[in-house]
């Protein structure tokens, strides 16, 4: 379904991502993890089409990704911004009229239409009993749901999740795996999940990408970008190579922090 080849991304001078090629089929979840600022979220907003490679293509279904976002792939950022002066049901039910009219507003049987979606996805997502709400009477798991809500309506084949849970409460967060993974089985979506959490990825999903760095040059720190490092099949991992990834993350982390 996705095909990457041979992809770079530089912004000026400074290599992010380096020579990076895999294949996704549909269906799969992939988690990525990798140090802060090797260039995880930059990969992810190419898959969504707001930017774009500087070398090699990423092909879905064997064309050349969209250089704007469309309906095929839906995003949930760690910071969502909803509309605060728009209730939960209506912050949903924009989400569709945005994808469907140039100005936001839709009509008569379209608009009856979108509001059952909406009402059912709240449904699905936990929130029903909020619709009539505000966001800022939302908690940081439901701000969640309603965001996960958002982009459901538009139906996509593929999810981007960056961080989504990052904020959440231990707990809070156990219940979003829960969801997710609902979701991905009962909508059969392609997710590709960012993470900080070595141990979310290796619990949620079919496959885990580590991005690091393949190469370093103490003096330019910038020459080099990132690679997949390993790609793995979630569950399949020895507690040894978990250590030995994490470690590699800590490392880099202590390079990035130390410039
Ligand atoms: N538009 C841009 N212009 C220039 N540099 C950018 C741009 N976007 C990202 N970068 C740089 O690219 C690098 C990768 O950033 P990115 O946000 O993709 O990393 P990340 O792995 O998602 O980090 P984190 O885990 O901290 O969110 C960073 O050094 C960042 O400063």
């Amino acid at each position: 379904m996705i095909e990457i080849n041979n992809m770079w991304k530089r912004y000026g001078d400074s290599v992010i991502l380096e020579n990076i090629s895999a294949r996704v089929a549909e269906g799969e979840f992939i988690t990525l993890v990798g140090a802060s600022g090797c260039g995880k979220s930059t990969f992810l907003r190419m898959l969504l089409g707001t930017d774009t490679p500087s070398q090699g293509q990423i092909l879905l279904d064997g064309k050349p990704i969209a250089d704007e976002p469309d309906s095929d792939r839906g995003v949930v950022f760690q910071q969502y911004s909803v509309f605060p002066h728009l209730t939960v049901l209506d912050n949903v039910v924009v989400a569709r009229a945005f994808a469907d009219s140039r100005f936001g507003f839709l009509f008569g049987a379209r608009k009856r239409a979108a509001i059952a979606e909406a009402e059912e996805l709240l449904n699905i997502v936990g929130l029903s009993h909020m619709q009539h709400r505000y966001p800022d009477a939302l908690s940081g798991g439901m701000r969640q749901r309603l965001a996960i809500a958002q982009a459901l309506i538009l139906k996509p084949r593929i999810l981007l999740l960056d961080e989504p849970f990052g904020a959440l409460d231990p707990g809070i967060r156990a219940d979003m795996h829960e969801l997710v993974l609902r979701l991905w089985r009962q909508h059969k979506l392609t997710i590709f999940m960012v993470t900080h959490d070595l141990k979310e990825g290796f619990h949620l999903g079919t496959r885990l990408w580590v991005f690091d760095k393949l190469r370093n040059d103490p003096q330019a720190p910038n020459a080099y970008g990132a690679g997949i490092t390993y790609d793995l099949p979630v569950g399949a991992c020895e507690p040894e190579l978990l250590e030995e990834i994490d470690q590699s993350m800590t490392a880099t982390d202590a390079v990035v922090d130390s410039l």
